[in-house]
């Protein structure tokens, strides 16, 4: 029985329970409240932990693998692996500080920064050679400005709209670029964990790629092979119609539109796009 460690709330938790249900593992529903979840049929159980802590418990090696931000990996400074990037919860971790005060990273000397990531803003500093005052804070990291208990703050930023709120910007250059990710212990993986990283792939893949099918001019075949080279190859079946081919192969979902452009200018016709409810490459 695998043991998988989910955040149970924040902005990891949803997501991750999606993506664990479309991998075709029982989850709470919507509210679910439960702490402990057994899956019999997948020969797992989740444990619904806080986002923070789920590093901890991995690397203590007393679950077999978890979901969590990188940003809270390197932060809990456990040893614990970073297994498979998941796709969602994207973020960076940056320092921001008073409009139009804020320059370079040496101007962080001797400043009281307010973090909710205290090692992962220590260690970067260190690296660097900076020595500021690290001011540890649960949240609302960006208030504390205002309030006078920080000169500049360090924060993961998605859109940067609650930094303009609170008349901060950004600079330097990015300390982290995260997202979620699926971890397991420093140690032999688990062998369930093998199935589990496998259908969470597949749900990565089903949700990045398109399937396109065309019909196209066998002279034309190359031309369009080449705009649409799928994963490993695409499939080329004869037409009823003589002298044209049917071509079907995945295109990543951000260029579907693009790609279909492509195809139509070298000859190609009923070009079609179908989503992909699940795959396993
Ligand atoms: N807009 C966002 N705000 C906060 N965390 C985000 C955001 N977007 C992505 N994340 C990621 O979510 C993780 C933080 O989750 P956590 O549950 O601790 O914080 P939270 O979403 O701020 O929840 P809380 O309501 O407890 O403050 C980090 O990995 C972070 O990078
Ligand atoms: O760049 P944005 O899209 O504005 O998102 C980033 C903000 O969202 C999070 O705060 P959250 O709402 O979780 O509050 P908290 O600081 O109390 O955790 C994070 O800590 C930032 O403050
Ligand atoms: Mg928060």
């Amino acid at each position: 029985m695998l043991r998988i460690a989910v955040p149970n709330k924040g902005s990891l938790s949803e997501p991750a329970t999606n993506m664990l249900r479309e991998a075709g593992y029982r989850q709470r529903r919507d509210g679910g409240r439960e702490l402990v979840l057994p899956d019999p049929e997948n020969d797992v159980e989740f444990f619904f932990l806080r986002p923070r802590d789920i590093a901890v418990y991995v690397g203590a090696g007393v679950v077999d693998a978890g979901i969590t931000g990188r940003d809270l990996l390197l932060d809990s400074g456990v040893d614990a692996l970073e297994h498979r990037a998941l796709g969602f919860a994207g973020s960076t971790f940056r320092f921001a500080g008073p409009e139009g005060s804020v320059g370079r990273l040496e101007d962080i000397e001797g400043k009281r920064v307010a973090t909710s990531y205290e090692v992962l803003v220590r260690n970067y500093l260190t690296e660097r050679g900076v020595t500021a005052d690290v001011v540890r804070l649960d949240g609302a990291i960006e208030s504390t400005v205002q309030l006078g208990v920080a000169d500049l703050v360090a924060d993961v930023v998605e859109t940067g709209s609650t930094l303009r709120a609170a008349g901060l910007e950004v600079f330097g250059d990015p300390i982290l670029k995260s997202e979620a990710v699926l971890i397991r212990p420093n140690a032999d993986p688990k062998p369930g964990l093998t199935v589990l990283d496998r259908r969470l792939h597949g749900v990565l893949v089903a949700r990045r790629y398109v399937l396109m099918d065309y019909d196209c001019p066998v002279e034309k075949v190359d031309a369009a092979v080449s705009i649409t080279p799928g994963l490993e190859s695409p499939t080329v079946s004869p037409l009823h119609r003589t002298g044209w081919a049917a071509v079907r192969a995945m295109v990543p979902r951000e260029r579907t539109n693009a790609v279909m452009d492509e195809l139509y200018d070298v000859g190609a016709r009923a070009i079609i796009v179908t989503s992909i409810t699940a795959s396993r490459l």
